[in-house]
């Protein structure tokens, strides 16, 4: 993978940047990007290794964004922050035409929740020589959290992931542009998200950079009791595990935070690799 290990540390903080029109904005229809320009701006000076930007809401129950829109939601983003900031853009879209043109405006990285499923994808992700990261997921957005089953969470992601993963590889798209995402709140109960961060190394074991994007979701409220606005702690906690447990990118809103624990990761596993 080498767009990780060229342009951004292990393990390396992703800062999600909100593309979607917050429901107070003009009309809630296009982004400010003179707003996400600031948003990423920030993240860059409290270190953040990679900013993600999403034109679609996948929250459970999202409608679906048309093409045109997504497109006149996230180019302009792209464009400002490619122009303005050193920092490696991934773009979370499934259309085949969005990757096409977040390729030619200089993304770094498709973060695709579907895996590359829709017609076209595959190819359009195999024509940009992008890295992709593959998210595994239960259902669909509308109806994924309504009652979430497994015969055993940990082994059906990964064979989600093992499946896919060999799929693409035989469409074209090199392994060394992959990487695994075990898809914590995507069709799962609280028990499945924490078996899944409690065995994390299983995943990161398969060999591939692993990205986790658990920031702020219902699994930290879930534990901790605190409504969205009060998830820092839990969310910082949870990354920390999970860069301990080997993954590669943690997926987060509080970039400052995140980084100095990713800064704590770091520093003990180099300073680890001396001689005990
Ligand atoms: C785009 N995207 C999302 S959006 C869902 C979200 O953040 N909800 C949410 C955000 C804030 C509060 C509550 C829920 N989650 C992932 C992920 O886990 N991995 C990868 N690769 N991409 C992802």
């Amino acid at each position: 993978m080498t767009i990780l290990s060229e342009k951004t540390p292990s393990p390396a903080v992703m800062g999600v940047i909100n593309a979607t029109p917050d429901s107070f904005s003009d009309g809630g229809r296009f982004i400010d990007p003179g707003n996400a320009l600031s948003q990423a701006r920030a993240m860059v000076e409290a270190g953040v290794d990679w900013v993600d930007i999403g034109g679609e809401s996948t929250r459970p129950g999202a409608t679906p964004v048309p093409l045109q829109e997504e497109l006149d939601r996230v180019c302009p983003v792209i464009e400002a922050i490619h122009r303005e900031l050193d920092v490696p853009i991934s773009l979370d879209t499934s259309a085949p035409e969005v990757m096409r043109e977040g390729a030619r405006l200089g993304i770094s990285m498709i973060n695709d929740v579907r895996s590359l499923e829709r017609e076209g994808a595959v190819a359009a992700a195999r024509d940009t020589g992008l890295a992709v990261c593959i998210m595994h997921r239960q259902g669909e957005p509308e109806t994924m959290q309504d009652r979430p089953e497994y015969s055993n969470v940990l082994e059906e992601v990964l064979g989600y992931l093992d499946r896919r993963a060999a799929q693409l590889q035989d469409a074209g798209i090199p392994g060394d542009r992959l990487l695994y995402d075990p898809g914590f709140g995507f069709g799962k109960t609280l028990e499945h998200n924490l078996v899944l961060l409690e065995n994390l190394e299983a995943i990161v074991a398969r060999g591939w950079p692993v990205l986790v994007g658990m920031s702020r979701k219902s699994m930290i409220g879930g534990v901790t009791g605190r409504p969205v606005e009060e998830r820092m702690a839990g969310s910082v906690a949870a990354a920390a595990m999970a860069m301990m447990k080997g993954a590669a990118i943690v997926r987060v809103h509080d970039v400052k935070e995140t980084v100095d624990a990713a800064r704590m990761v770091r520093a003990a596993r180099e300073q680890g690799s001396l001689r005990a």
